[in-house]
């Protein structure tokens, strides 16, 4: 076990899906994976393993921001020796075109600021995804008939912040599609490890158009992007 993971070694398997949120953690494990077991309570942050299509993945819930996400990100690599971690997070549309419920696939994410970059920049590698899980990921979108953009993210370390959504005018004019609080950290903590990330986001609430989601709709929005997750961590392995 680690400070913040009850699991045994062995718990985990060597590809890890990480959502922010226990509950999606929960609503993933008991949807998708045949014999899902709970391996991870401690502090609510629910950790499961089960097979998908007969091949073992995990599911382990990260929280909120880049401070929490390293914790996990850091003790699924360093002690569990997870070697593919997938996000299937949620983000916030900065586009129009970046719809409620489609997908976004992080092809690069940087961090909100300067200053934001150094306060976690214990990484400083510029990082993406690997690119065979990109690649993956981008066609079975389109065999599954998917709505979903790849580009851009910004990835922030906060949420509610006192300049709204002006904060987001030099990404934008940059071409960031949509923003979450943990892709750029994953990047570049799996590219320290030596690891393969890819981060699957599905938009919740468009920062342009100020639509949002409903809490009470979350699980089944994440259909499209479970399968999709599901479908890059266990093909061609
Ligand atoms: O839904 P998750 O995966 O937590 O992701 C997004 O939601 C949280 C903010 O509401 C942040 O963690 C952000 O990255
Ligand atoms: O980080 C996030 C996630 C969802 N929506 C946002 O506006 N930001």
């Amino acid at each position: 076990m680690t400070p913040h993971i009850e699991a045994d070694k062995g718990d985990y398997a060597g590809t890890v899906l990480l959502p922010g949120d226990p509950q999606r953690a929960e609503w993933m494990a008991e949807t998708f994976l045949e014999a899902p077991r709970c391996i991870n309570r401690r502090r609510g942050a629910l950790g499961f393993t089960g097979l998908f299509r007969g091949k073992p993945v995990s599911i382990q819930a990260t929280g909120i921001g880049v401070s929490s996400f390293l914790i996990y990100a850091h003790e699924l690599l360093d002690f569990y020796g997870a070697r593919t971690l997938i996000r299937t997070g949620t983000c916030g549309g900065l586009t129009a075109r970046t719809k409620l419920r489609s997908l976004v696939i992080s092809r690069s994410a940087r961090a909100e600021s300067a200053q934001s970059g150094q306060v976690f920049g214990l990484y400083e590698a510029v990082a993406g995804p690997d690119p065979a899980l990109l690649a993956r990921a981008l066609a079975k979108a389109a065999e599954l008939g998917i709505d979903h953009h790849a580009g851009l993210t910004v990835c922030s370390d906060v949420f509610h912040h006192p300049e709204g959504r002006v904060r987001f005018v030099e990404a934008q004019a940059a071409g960031a599609l949509a923003v979450d609080m943990e892709t750029a950290a994953l990047y570049r903590i799996a590219a320290y490890f030596g690891a393969r990330a890819l981060s699957i986001l599905t938009v919740v609430d468009n920062i342009v158009t100020g639509e949002q989601t409903d809490y009470s709709e979350r699980q089944a929005l994440f259909t499209e992007m479970s399968r999709l997750a599901l479908a890059v961590a266990t093909e061609g392995r």
